[in-house]
């Protein structure tokens, strides 16, 4: 739905060059939402901002939902035609919101339909679905000012989904709001994604908001995407630093010396079977439970649980290699917990 190729991005200014994009490939299919997530300065808004082209890409390509808009003339202030009409199928939401103060909620909502020359009842009527859609209708007549920082997102929101978009982009959506809105908004993201079977891609610094909206997850670093794909492929990657990230269990002891320390991951069939007791029967090993813990990512349960075993990695090679024939991801850290 969305393909980004060999994107790149060079900012000029008085105080010279920032290469903020440098050859970015990133694939988000149909239906799915989709997460960035990278430290500050990596690149994540000026990726998203290339998607809908409010910011012109220095080289490659942008296709949403079969058009190429990186081939079509114009800029986000002087856009063609068919920029224009690419980009009306494509929602945005902010971090800030960027409602006008001065026009009521349904009014605010109206304006992308206005702008599209829709006349004043029918754009009352769909201003009006879209705020019910929202859990807002009551507040139609406010002004944003008399509303919370949740409420306020939903009219953007509603806004975004005016022009009946295939896909919803959301910079930041949440980073303003407090933890209990924060988790009405993703509901509410999640919930347009499956009744609407929109496409969202959305950018966050918070490791929180892909665990619990995404399907799949992108991290950026220094302008490039490190890693990507779905959380549940991600999760049992070898040396995954977003599975890492998603699903952290530093917290945990890391052992003792002389002494080898495993992570083993488990999601789907593998997490009803007794693989812990049984390897400690096969190899007549004492094993030392250090921690565990089960998370639900990507909507499937996935557990963890660090394992301290007996003797130096070369001395279990026979062990570890048991467990991985079980199916189960196994990450061997070095004795002072970090992955060797
Ligand atoms: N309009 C601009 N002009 C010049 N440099 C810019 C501009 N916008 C962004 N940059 C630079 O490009 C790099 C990437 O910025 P970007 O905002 O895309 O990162 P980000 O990952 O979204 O960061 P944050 O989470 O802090 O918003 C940074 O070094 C930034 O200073």
């Amino acid at each position: 739905m969305i393909t980004t190729k060999d994107l790149t991005k060079v900012y000029t200014s008085r105080g010279g060059r920032t290469t903020a994009l440098r050859g970015v490939d990133l694939h988000v299919r149909e239906g799915e939402v989709y997460g960035v997530v990278g430290t500050s300065g990596a690149g994540k808004s000026t990726l998203i901002r290339c998607v809908n082209m409010l910011e012109r890409p220095s080289s490659g390509t942008v296709t949403v939902d079969g058009v190429e808009l990186t081939a079509l003339p114009g800029t986000e202030q002087r856009a063609g035609r068919e920029l224009r009409a690419a980009r009306q199928r494509i929602g945005m939401v902010f971090q800030h919101f960027n409602l006008l103060a001065s026009r009521t909620v349904q009014q605010n909502v109206e304006l992308p339909l206005e702008i599209r020359g829709l006349d004043r009842t029918a754009r009352r009527r769909r201003a009006g679905e879209l705020l019910e859609l929202v859990g807002l209708a009551d507040k139609a007549q406010s002004y944003p000012k008399q509303l919370s920082g949740g409420q306020k997102q939903r009219v953007g929101i509603a806004r975004a989904l005016a022009g009946d978009p295939r896909v919803l982009l959301s910079d930041e959506a949440t980073s303003a709001l407090d933890p209990q809105t924060t988790r009405s908004i993703l509901q509410l993201l999640r919930r347009l994604n499956q009744e609407l079977g929109l496409t969202v891609l959305l950018i966050t610094h918070e490791m929180d908001v892909i665990k619990s909206v995404c399907d799949s997850a992108a991290l950026m670093r220094e302008g490039r995407i490190v890693e990507a794909g779905p959380l549940t492929e991600l999760i049992a990657t070898d040396g995954s630093a977003l599975a890492r990230e998603l699903f952290p269990l530093s917290e945990f002891g890391a052992g003792h010396g002389g002494s080898t320390v495993v992570e083993v991951t488990f999601q789907g069939d593998s997490s009803g079977r007794p693989f812990i007791s049984q390897l400690a029967r096969t190899y007549q090993i004492d094993l030392n439970i250090l921690g565990a813990a089960v998370e639900t990512i990507g909507g499937r349960q996935v557990g963890r649980m660090r394992v301290e075993l007996p003797g130096s990695h070369q001395d279990n090679v026979v062990p570890i290699g048991y467990l991985r024939e079980q199916g189960l991801q196994v990450d061997v850290l070095t004795e002072n917990g970090t992955l060797a």
